[in-house]
């Protein structure tokens, strides 16, 4: 019978094309709480656990694999159980995964039927070679990086899952070590699944470690790659707004979906107009996308009011967006002000706790902590409280600072990353920090890190303001076609230039 009760045949496809193998694989670890814990990684996308108890006690170990067992079955997640065959077959799991010491896969196989799924461990082409010959439906691969989580006898590295790649026609599932910042590294080197332990179980908050280690297979996929979701108001000059937001998701490669706030009669001289959108209306655009469109990032800009900004923070929390770059945008280049004065304490209390990147300029920096910031130490500070408020990470951005380059500070909750480029003197700088966090919220919908996505935000933003051209008798907007044609898909930037 299978994990979920029924008589399931599962039948595990072993072309890796079809394999159910692939996208983020949790390997269990000892801690407490680990039901709980493994339920929030499946609500962030985990779709394969695999129950890994080195204990002694086997009643221990059977009553938490049971528990286990229930929950997958009920999230319809697959369950595999490492090592212990006799365990595999007392929980009816879909599958086992064997060391190289824990048996001979074929005898597994002759004892959990055709339908289950077999994995083997490997560390050199060798091994893994010899696992596809003996009939197993993955393999995982490492180590990866090192790792505390066990002792390691060798260290593959990404360089040898890429060596074995061409040759393994099965699942290659990359372990050890495997975090969202050299995640990368490894989907690049063409692993199918990454399997972790502490990354996602030892975080404060497994739903998000699991969503961020997901969005990585994005990096593989067709273009458009990636889906954003921008929440902003109109900005009928085009340079700003969600048309400046819609144009960099587009340029940059991914697809772009818009919820308008607020319609503004703007050009480049000013705001001569606003009318808020209705928070029901804006409600009904945002349950028409999240309800069909597969949004991996959202993007918010002008909120225009309290009751939207509510309206967008529980709607975020009703649709479990996690990954949602915060531009507090309160005023317009011209000087109108662009939220009214009780929203700042909503922005504050509903959406910075949801916020996963928060990316005020110098004045609504100060407007949001109450600081006056005058230069990188201030812009470090006020990163902190915004942070202590509820962002899980805050770039702070210094174009405000009238001295030397422009210098970006991005904290993450534990160290600070400057990213900096030349000031360039323009006054077709319109839509800067609309195009920024829209740039930001693209590069991680396709899959980079988050260092990384500011890394290559920043290298666009400063060539928008660069080749942006005179338009208009105001500010001109920034050049988002011109800057994406030069940035196109040279390597990512990353923190600390
Ligand atoms: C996918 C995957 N790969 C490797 C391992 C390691 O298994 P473990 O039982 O911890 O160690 P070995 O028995 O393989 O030496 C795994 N659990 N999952
Ligand atoms: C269980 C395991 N097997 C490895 C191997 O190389 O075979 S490395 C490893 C530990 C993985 O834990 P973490 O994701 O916390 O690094
Ligand atoms: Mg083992």
């Amino acid at each position: 019978m299978g994990s979920n009760g029924h008589n399931l045949r599962l039948v595990v496809n072993r072309d890796k094309q079809d394999s159910p193998i692939r996208g983020v694989y949790l390997v269990t670890d000892h801690g407490d709480r680990l039901a709980e814990r493994v339920e929030a990684a499946i609500d962030g996308g985990v779709r394969i656990v695999q129950y890994r108890n080195k204990g002694k006690d086997r009643a221990q170990r059977y009553a938490v694999g049971e528990e286990l067992r229930d929950l997958c079955s009920r999230r319809g997640v697959i369950f595999i159980v490492n090592d212990d065959l006799d365990l595999a077959l007392q929980l009816k799991a879909d599958g086992i995964h064997l060391g190289q010491e824990d048996g001979d896969p074929r005898i597994a196989r002759r004892e959990l039927g055709p339908g289950r799924i077999i994995g083997v461990s490997t560390h050199t082409m060798e091994e893994a070679l010899a696992a596809q010959a003996a009939g197993a439906d993955y393999i995982g691969f490492g180590a990866m990086f090192p790792t505390n989580s066990k002792e390691i006898g060798h260290l593959a590295g990404p360089e040898g899952l890429a060596a074995i790649r061409s040759r393994i026609m099965i699942p290659i599932v990359a372990i050890g070590g495997i975090s969202r910042d050299n995640g990368p590294r490894v989907v690049d080197a063409g692993a199918d699944a990454l399997a972790v332990i502490s990354a996602v179980l030892a975080h404060p908050d497994p739903f998000l470690a699991a969503t961020e280690l997901g969005l990585l297979f994005n990096r593989r996929a067709p273009h458009p790659r990636g889906a954003v979701l921008t929440i902003a108001g109109s900005d009928s000059g085009g340079g700003a707004g969600i048309q400046a937001d819609l144009k960099t998701a587009t340029l940059l490669g991914s697809y772009g979906s818009s919820v308008i706030t607020a319609l503004t009669a703007q050009n480049t001289r000013g705001v001569s107009g606003i009318h808020g959108v209705p928070p029901s209306f804006v409600a009904e655009q945002l349950d028409a996308v999240l309800s069909d469109i597969p949004v991996d990032t959202v993007k918010t800009g002008m909120l225009f009011s309290a009751e939207i900004i509510a309206t967008v923070a529980d709607k975020l929390a009703e649709y479990r967006k996690r990954i949602v770059v915060v531009d507090p945008v309160m005023v317009a280049k011209g000087g109108a002000p662009l939220i009214d004065r009780g929203a700042v304490n909503v922005l504050k209390d509903r959406l910075m706790p949801r916020t996963y990147l928060l990316t005020p300029n110098i004045p609504e920096a100060e407007r949001l902590t109450g600081l006056t910031i005058v230069d990188e130490e201030g812009m470090q500070e006020a990163a902190r409280r915004l942070f202590r408020l509820g962002a899980r990470n805050v770039l702070v951005k210094g174009g405000h600072l009238v001295a030397g380059d422009a210098v970006d500070i991005l904290f993450d909750g534990s160290a600070f990353h400057r990213f900096t480029a030349p000031r360039i003197l323009s006054k077709n700088t319109h839509g800067t920090g609309c195009t920024y966090a829209a740039a930001i919220a693209t590069y991680l919908a396709q899959g980079e890190p988050l260092r990384e996505a500011v890394g290559r935000a920043k290298e666009f933003v400063t060539a928008a303001i660069r080749l942006g051209q005179p338009l208009g008798r105001g500010h001109g907007p920034v050049n988002h076609l011109l800057a994406a044609l030069e940035v196109g898909d040279q390597g990512p930037g990353t923190g600390d230039r």
